[in-house]
Order: structure tokens, then sequence, then C-alpha cells
């Protein structure tokens, strides 16, 4: 673990201190709405050996969190091995995954050194969830089953994202207040987001909501107000039926003081640094895993970010 290590500032004075970590572009849902982390679905990916390698450069520039994504991550067989050699060189390790295969593997990850998980799930009932996730065969029950198990297993917090889709779940968000105050789980709401020469199709018009509203109010009902500090997320504390619900509301729509907190910088399956999840001419690939080679490459892609939303 590196201690008192500084960190690469890019031009516009954001530190990285974090590797979103895209393992797998493959998945077994097809989600209306997936932007597949900026990439194509492909088959790449690299070995454990090669994402350790980068993690251990990233650590030494003072990266001490990284959330390992997808695709769906738990497709991956040898998930766990990556886990235990990221573990080695960054203590807060999280992971986004649709939840299907979690129940089976919430403790080995666990052991291996996972620290918290968020959890998708865009729909209580499954008529919407097997609409939403573009499947025939419905895996609703093994999700629920899946956040179960991440609370047994210590996976804290577990939060539950849910991306706001008019006319499909909009009106759904109490019901996921409730749920998420039943099985002690952050709600995470999160806006339909699209690059620009995305927002006029016809899919984005459909379905998205600006969440400014649904945001407001929330804030008018929270009794605590905090803020994450990464995108500046605000996070609330509900009263909610018998208890406390933490909603944290993720707004990156033509929001400059979201790009402005964004502290991380993207792997790809492939092997490609990518400043931005928005932007798609923004690879830095890495031919080779050499140290010397891997930490000219990082400086280099650190210092291209540029705030998408300005
Ligand atoms: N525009 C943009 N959206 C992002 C970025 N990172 C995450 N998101 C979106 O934020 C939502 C939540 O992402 P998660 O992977 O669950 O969580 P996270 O952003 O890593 O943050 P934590 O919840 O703190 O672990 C998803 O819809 C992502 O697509 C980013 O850097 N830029
Ligand atoms: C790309 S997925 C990869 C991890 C995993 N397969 C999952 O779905 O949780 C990461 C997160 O991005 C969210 N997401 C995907 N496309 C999105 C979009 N266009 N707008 C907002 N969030 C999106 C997903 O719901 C998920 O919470
Ligand atoms: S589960 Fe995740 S990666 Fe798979 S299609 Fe849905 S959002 Fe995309
Ligand atoms: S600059 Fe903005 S859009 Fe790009 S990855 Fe960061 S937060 Fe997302």
């Amino acid at each position: 673990m590196m201690d008192h290590v500084s960190y690469i500032y890019d031009n516009f004075k954001r530190p990285v201190n974090s590797l979103r970590l895209q393992v797998n572009a493959i998945c077994n849902y097809n989600c209306m709405f997936c932007h597949m982390e900026g990439t194509d679905r492909n088959l790449s990916y690299m070995t454990p050996d090669e994402i350790e390698r980068v993690v251990r450069v990233a650590a030494s520039f003072g990266v001490s969190r990284i959330k390992i994504t997808g695709g769906e991550p738990l497709l991956r067989h040898d998930i766990i091995d990556i886990i235990k050699r990221i573990k080695r060189h960054v203590d807060d390790i999280s992971m986004t995954t649709n939840g299907v295969m979690l129940h089976k593997l919430a403790y080995e990850l666990k052991d291996a050194g996972l620290k918290r998980i968020n959890i998708s799930m865009h729909a209580l009932n499954d008529n919407d969830y097997l609409k939403i996730t573009g499947n025939t065969r419905n895996f609703r029950p093994d999700v629920i089953d899946g956040i179960k198990s991440a609370h047994l297993a210590g996976l804290e917090p577990v939060k539950v994202n849910f991306v706001v889709l008019k006319g499909i779940n909009d009106d759904k968000i109490n019901d996921m207040m409730d749920f998420c105050l039943e099985n002690d789980a952050v709600l995470q709401l999160i806006e339909y987001e699209a690059p620009r020469n995305m927002e006029n199709s016809y899919e984005y018009i459909k379905y998205h909501v600006d969440l400014r509203n649904i945001n407001d109010d929330l804030m008018k009902k929270s009794i605590e107000y905090k803020k994450n500090t990464l995108h500046n997320r605000p996070v609330y504390s509900i009263p909610w039926k018998d208890g406390i619900v933490r909603v944290e509301v993720v707004m990156p729509m033509h929001n400059s003081d979201f790009c402005m907190h964004c502290t991380r910088l993207r792997v790809t399956a492939d092997g490609k640094f990518k400043t931005c999840l928005l932007r798609d001419n923004d690879y830095f690939d890495i031919k080779s895993f050499d140290d010397d080679y891997l930490r000219d490459l990082y400086i280099k892609a650190v210092k291209n970010r540029i705030p998408y939303w300005r």
C-alpha cells in the first residue's frame, strides 16, 4: 500500500485518485439504456497479471480507490484472483454489478478484498425488470438474494442503482425507498445519461427524466445532507416509514459541477486508458505492461482529461 504519494492533476486542477476498471465488455443482460462504460461490446479482456500491473502503477501515483465494472464483472471466472491482486495495492475496492451471480459469490468477494458493492435493480416488478434488462428469463429474485447476501457477507454500504426512466419506473421511487429501507441499502437514483450526439435520439427523449425536481423534493424531505466527494453527488438521509433511508442522486447531464469533481481515470477491457465516459476519441492504448511505459502513458492520459460538461 502506498502512503503519502501525490496525485497527478489534470490541466483543470482535478486530481486523479481512482480508477474505473472495466474488466470485461460482455454481459448476460441487454439493458435498454446501457452505455457499456463508453465502449462497444467486445470479447477483449486483460489478464489478472496485466490488471495488477496497471493498478500498481496507478497506486504509485496515489490512486486509492478502484471501481470494478464491466460489462458484467461477475461473469469473469477469475474475478476473485483479480480482486486479490488489486488488494495488494489498494484498499478501497468496490464493484458495480447487475447482481445475478452475487448470491453465489458475495462471501468469496468479501474475503478476496472487495469492500463495498453497488447492485443495479431498476424495477420491483417482473414485467418492467424484463423489459428494462432485455431478458426473457427473470433473474430478479436472484438479484434480491444477492443484495441480502452482500449484507451478510459484510460488503458495506450496499447501494441499489436505479436508472430513472420516464413512463417505466419514474413513479416507483417511493417503492424503491421502501425496498431500500427494508434491505438496509442506499438508494442511488441515476439520471439516464448520453453523449451530446445521442441526446436527440428517439430513445433518449422518450425515456430521459431530468432529476432536478426529484432532487429538490428529496432535499426538502431530508434531515441530513452529505456529499459523495466523487462528482460532488448529494446523499440525503430521509425519514421514511419507521426508519431513515439514504438516497444518493446522480445527475451527470449538463452538470459542470459533476465533471469538475470527476477524479477518476478509466481503463477499458481491451487495455486502454480512457479519460471520460462520454468521449469517444480519448483512448490511450496500453501497448506494453512494462512499468516505465505504463507510468508515462498514465501521466499522458491524466494530462489529457477534459471535463465533458463545462
Ligand atoms: N458521466 C459520468 N457518469 C458516471 C461516472 N462514473 C459513474 N457514472 C454513472 O454513475 C452511476 C453510478 O455508477 P456506479 O458505478 O454505481 O458508482 P460510482 O460512480 O463508481 O460511485 P460509488 O457509488 O461511490 O461507488 C452510473 O450510472 C454510472 O454510469 C463518470 O465518471 N461520469
Ligand atoms: C455499465 S453498468 C456495468 C456494471 C453492471 N453490469 C451493472 O449493470 O451494474 C454500470 C452502471 O451504469 C448504469 N448505466 C448504464 N447505462 C447507463 C446510462 N445510459 N445512463 C445512466 N446509467 C447507466 C447501470 O445501470 C449500472 O448501474
Ligand atoms: S447489466 Fe450492466 S453492462 Fe449489462 S447491459 Fe445492463 S447496464 Fe449494461
Ligand atoms: S468528465 Fe464528466 S462526463 Fe467525463 S467521465 Fe468525468 S464526470 Fe463523466
